[in-house]
């Protein structure tokens, strides 16, 4: 079953064709990579995706609806989490109410309390759980983010440079947490560390400029001329 697609999606920036005329689609329960050069519109297109802004043309999909139209927080009450390359925690509050305040759009009681441990334990931060969010490292709030949403059970998990600032140990616990969601929860994850888009990707799409320049399995973009062209610089 297909969970999200978009047709003929397209965002422009004044003369800028940001994306342009886009059409994907995401299975349930496959984990995609998203990759392309700097400026090739990965941002903008998850952007698109979770309606942080709007589309200049062409519909997005979720679960069967057109969501085009639907603001962010209730694409999120649909089943929709990510994190972007800017984190969005609150530095003032500890670790735990983080992930604790994200845990309240949908429990309450010893239930918010045991998802709040359990996503954290999912990525490797149940020794930090009362330090300030502000306190952690860049890589450490990356995964704070992902237990924020994590912690919400998403449909799709839409994780933007997700191991920016991850330290190569931590890139190692990265990848066990996508493993071990693979199969349940649908993951978009946008990443420039290839080692870590060949080893989790169960298949990636390449953008170019806006638009889908490939899409295959990791073997086959690895193979692939024309991204070696654009995208390795070695073709
Ligand atoms: N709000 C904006 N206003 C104007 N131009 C924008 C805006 N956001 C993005 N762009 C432009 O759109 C193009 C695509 O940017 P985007 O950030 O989506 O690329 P990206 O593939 O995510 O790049 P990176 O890998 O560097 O994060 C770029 O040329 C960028 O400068």
């Amino acid at each position: 079953m297909t969970l999200l697609s978009t047709r003929g999606l397209s965002k422009r920036f004044a003369g800028l064709h940001a994306v342009e005329n886009v059409d994907f689609d995401l299975p349930q329960g496959q984990v995609r990579a998203l990759i392309g050069p700097n400026g090739a519109g990965k941002t903008t297109f998850v952007s698109l995706l979770c309606g942080r802004i709007a589309p200049t043309q062409g519909t997005v999909i979720f679960d069967g609806r057109d969501i085009s139209r639907l603001p962010a927080h209730k694409r999120i009450n649909l089943g929709m989490a990510y994190t972007f390359q800017i984190t969005s925690v609150f530095a003032n509050l500890t670790v735990t109410e983080n992930v604790a305040l994200a845990a309240r759009r949908r429990l309450r009681g010893m239930a918010m309390v045991q998802a709040t441990e359990q996503a954290l334990a999912q990525v490797g931060l149940e020794g930090r759980l009362d330090q300030n969010a502000g306190d952690l490292s860049y890589g450490h709030q990356r995964l704070l983010e992902i237990a924020m949403g994590l912690v919400q059970h998403p449909r799709l998990l839409i994780l933007d440079e997700p191991t920016q600032g991850l330290a190569d140990s931590e890139i190692e616990g990265f990848m066990a947490l996508i493993r071990s969601l693979a199969g349940h929860t649908t993951i978009l994850l946008v990443e420039h560390n290839m080692s870590v888009v060949m080893q989790a990707a169960d298949q990636i799409t390449v953008l170019n400029f806006g638009q889908i320049l490939a899409q295959g399995s990791p073997d086959e973009i690895r193979a692939d001329r024309a991204v070696q062209a654009a995208y390795l610089g070695t073709g």
